[in-house]
């Protein structure tokens, strides 16, 4: 278990460079199993779940070469297509969420696909009826092997269908879009997700041959095509580390510039923080912001406490929710926190009212939080990284406390931050690396 020790109280100044998507990346590397021809895809986050889905496809027998820093090639022209039953991809196979996804596309192509139970973060019950309930209208046969939590489809020749998602899942809508793409005749999905990071999928597909329409919408319509080719794609700046390093700023007080965001693909993650009161410009694709010694938290125009929750896009991202509640904490005001989607994500408030944040956890999917204007500092303490989010959210909290602190787990923070310690000591932040 792997450890940092932060020094917090540092004021950070400088640049910082978004690494690519981590879950954009999950799900276009999956993309590459639906040709034979070469897919090169650049900015690839060097994440842990994300080098364990590049180390699973290697096993599956795609030939992967790297072109540069981020950029890989992928031919997947000669699959073994066993190793979906060996003990090991039983194993492998659960180590992430995002494996899940090379299902759809093996389906798609060899008639195919098994996947054990897939991991991800513990932050609440994350069933996977949506994808295989869809699998399912294209023509597939489903079975589920409870005593060794091993699903698998088949079917060898898939019909397009009309499909109203039980809910906008964001892998279930991959998983669908790619088991379509190959399948025979028009495939409507609707309440399909439509995160940016559906978007650049379909965007990707389109551009090895796939007929996607209403991009960006939650109605897709996919005519099937009877192959897919090679294709260049680049993955786009990560929002959700976006979101982290302003949320950092607005803690620590420091003056930030986060290069090449994206910003048009943003959504309302830039309104979300200013309606904390954090002063964010946009400069060309830069994203700005200054040091401040406070920001305050806008009412509704009524008066009434502001909510922040999380909803399927284009509403605010759940990956965000930690991070605008430890951004709360040292704000000017009180903010309600809903974390609807998840339902174990918000444990990790007992950390921060350890370190003096005022929050009341009021159940499992609601924490109000009383800011304090950074009139006392969080106190450092020792803590654990529950998740991805709060592991990032603990670290931001760290950073702004005084004094020392410690951090275990941080397998957890590695998975979807690339580098860390080492991009965050570039701008003076006080991080070091425990073995
Ligand atoms: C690898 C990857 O891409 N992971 C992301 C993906 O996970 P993932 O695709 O696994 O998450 P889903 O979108 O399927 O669902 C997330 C949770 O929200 C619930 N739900 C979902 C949609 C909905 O309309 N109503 C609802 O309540 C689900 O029951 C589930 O508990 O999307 C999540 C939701 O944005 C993100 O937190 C994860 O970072
Ligand atoms: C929940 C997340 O990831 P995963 O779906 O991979 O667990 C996340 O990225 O915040």
């Amino acid at each position: 278990m792997g450890t940092f020790q932060i020094t917090g109280g540092k004021k950070l100044k400088g640049n910082i460079i978004p690494q690519g998507a981590k879950n954009e990346a999950l799900q276009v590397i999956c993309a590459v199993l639906l040709t034979d021809e070469k897919v090169t895809i650049s900015n690839i986050p060097d994440i842990r779940d994300v080098n364990k889905l590049i180390d699973l496809l290697a096993d599956l027998g795609v030939s992967i070469q790297r072109q540069g820093p981020g950029s890989y090639s992928f031919k997947a022209d000669d699959l073994n297509l066993d190793y979906m039953t060996s003990p090991e991809f039983k194993e492998k196979g659960g180590a992430l969420r995002g494996s899940i996804m090379i299902v759809g596309p093996l389906l798609a192509r060899f008639g195919k696909g098994f996947i054990p139970k897939p991991g991800g973060d513990k932050i609440g019950r994350r069933r996977l009826d949506t994808h295989f309930i869809g699998f399912q209208k294209l023509g597939a046969k489903f079975r589920y092997n409870q005593d060794e939590s091993f699903y698998g489809v088949e079917g060898k020749k898939l019909k397009g269908a009309d499909m109203l998602l039980d809910e906008a899942s964001v892998t279930g809508t991959a998983n669908i879009i790619m088991a379509a793409v190959l399948a025979e005749g028009t495939t409507t999905i609707y309440n399909a997700a439509c995160e940016p990071y559906i978007q650049q999928l379909c965007k990707m597909l389109n551009s090895m041959g796939a007929n996607i329409k209403g991009i960006s919408s939650n109605l897709l319509t996919i005519e099937g095509v009877k192959e897919l080719g090679g294709c260049e794609h680049r993955i786009l700046p990560d929002m959700i580390e976006i979101g982290s390093w302003i949320g950092m700023a607005a803690m620590t007080g420091s003056e930030i510039t986060i290069k090449d965001v994206c910003y048009d693909e943003l959504g309302v993650i830039p309104t979300m923080f200013r309606k904390m009161g954090i002063k964010l410009e946009r400069v060309g694709d830069d994203i700005h912001i200054p040091a401040q010694d406070h920001y305050e938290i806008e009412n509704y125009i009524d008066g009434s406490i502001l909510t922040i929750a999380d909803a399927p896009w284009p509403g605010f991202t759940p990956d965000l929710l930690s991070i605008a509640l430890v951004v709360a904490t040292q704000a000017r005001g009180s903010v309600l926190i809903h974390q609807k989607m998840f339902e174990s994500r918000l444990f990790f408030v007992d950390k921060l009212i350890d370190m003096g944040a005022q929050i009341i956890l009021c159940d499992p999917h609601r924490a109000t939080v009383i800011g304090i204007d950074k009139q006392v500092p969080l106190k450092a303490t020792t803590m654990t990284s529950p998740d991805i989010r709060a592991g990032i959210s603990l670290l931001i909290a760290a950073l702004s406390a005084d004094g020392v602190s410690t951090i275990h787990n941080i397998e957890q923070i590695d998975r979807g931050y690339q580098n860390i310690d080492e991009r965050l000591r570039a701008i003076g932040a006080e991080i070091v690396r425990l073995d």
